[in-house]
């Protein structure tokens, strides 16, 4: 079944999920429209050309209310309100909120009840959706009937989440430290700029490429709320300056005393099994640049693996906060969008 998604903010997150599916050759989803405040032409432009990714694989260009990518139109609206965009009129099934202003699921929710689409899926830590899903540890609780607006969480939480649940699973795992250091953000400033960002902090105002940047952002509480059992949590935060990769570590207290060989041979059997795709192994000595494009939630780095004779240990992985991410809203567009009931107007009656 391919799931008619569209997408509101055709920004960094709305652009990789365009490139991901333009550049899968099965990908299970068809984008059917896209919304954004910036015109046709740009959103054109801003697919061809990327700093970061460099240019598309592929054509894109803007025809009246369309844009064409590789020959399939996608209508392109341009709503600044959500209740506003009429998603229903291009068969729009699962909406995908990527503009970072729409993160409550009560305002997320008007993509269903006035824009006549089913399902949404924020793209960030959104305040209150229905559920938050994170692929690989508890996606699997969601419940269609329950849940109309879910949210994978955030980029550094699906990179914690992964590498806790290998440790929980296969050790245990409590008294959790996180730490998570996140490539530029386009809401960043390059110079000082006390006005203007939304962030409450004073700090996040300041110029993005000259300092690594303490954020008081909760991380931590929504990997609890994907794995429950790991009990008490610490997280860290920062803003680096790279442009994009990421980095997460993760520190805490296994069961029973482990050595840095189980710890790494763990993370590479879930790679190579229960985990693929979601969590990636390279056992190569890398830098964050080296996750540029990896679609995984997290890239394993063994050689940040420490332990403790008294069972403390310590683990790092890279995550690509764009394309990972975005590969993550693809999986659960796909996990809602296929198992939407079916609506009355949609049901073929046969005679027999
Ligand atoms: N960039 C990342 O690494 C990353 C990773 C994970 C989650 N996120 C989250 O995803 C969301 C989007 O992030 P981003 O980096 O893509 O931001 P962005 O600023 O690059 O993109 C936002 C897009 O939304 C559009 N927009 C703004 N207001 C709008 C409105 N009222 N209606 C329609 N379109 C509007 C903008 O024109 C822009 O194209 C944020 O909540 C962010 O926290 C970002």
């Amino acid at each position: 079944m391919t799931v008619a998604i569209g997408i509101n903010g055709l920004g960094r997150i709305g652009r990789s999920v365009t490139r991901i599916v333009a550049s899968a050759s099965n990908p299970g989803v068809q984008i059917a429209a896209v919304n954004d405040v910036a015109s046709t032409d740009k959103l054109a432009y801003g697919l061809r050309r990327d700093s970061v990714r460099g240019a598309f694989p592929g054509t894109v260009t803007a025809s009246g209310d369309y844009l064409v990518v590789n020959d399939h139109a996608i209508r392109a609206f341009h709503h600044e309100r959500p209740e506003r965009i009429p998603w229903a009129d291009e068969g729009v099934d699962v909406v995908i909120e990527a503009t970072g202003r729409f993160r409550a699921g009560a305002a997320a929710r008007f993509h269903i009840t006035h824009g006549g689409a089913r399902k949404v899926v924020i793209s960030a830590s959104a305040d209150d959706p229905d559920a938050f899903l994170v692929v690989g540890a508890n996606h699997k609780s969601y419940d269609p009937a329950l849940h109309d607006v879910v949210s994978p969480a955030s980029c550094g939480v699906n990179a914690l989440t992964v590498m806790a649940k290998v440790l929980l699973d296969r050790f245990g795992l409590r008294s959790v430290n996180t730490s998570v250091m996140l490539a530029a953000q386009s809401w960043q400033r390059v110079q000082d700029s006390l006005v203007g960002t939304s962030r409450e902090d004073p700090r996040l105002g300041r110029a993005t490429g000259e300092s690594i940047i303490p954020h008081n952002y909760v991380v931590g509480d929504l990997v609890r709320v994907a794995l429950p059992e790991i009990g008490e949590m610490r997280y860290s935060y920062y803003c680096v300056p790279t442009p994009i990769g990421s980095l997460a570590e993760l520190s805490g207290q296994t069961d029973r005393p482990v050595t840095a060989d189980e710890v790494n041979r763990a993370m590479a059997e879930a790679a190579a099994g229960p985990l693929r795709g979601i969590l990636a192994y390279d056992p190569d000595p890398t830098v964050s640049i080296d996750v540029k494009n990896n679609p995984a939630s997290c890239l394993f780095d063994p050689s940040g693996t420490q332990t403790t004779a008294d069972g403390g240990v310590k683990v790092r992985g890279w995550f690509d906060n764009e394309w990972g991410f975005s590969n993550r809203l693809l999986d659960l567009a796909r996990l809602v969008g296929d198992r939407l009931p079916v609506p009355s107007s949609r049901v073929t009656w046969s005679v027999a």
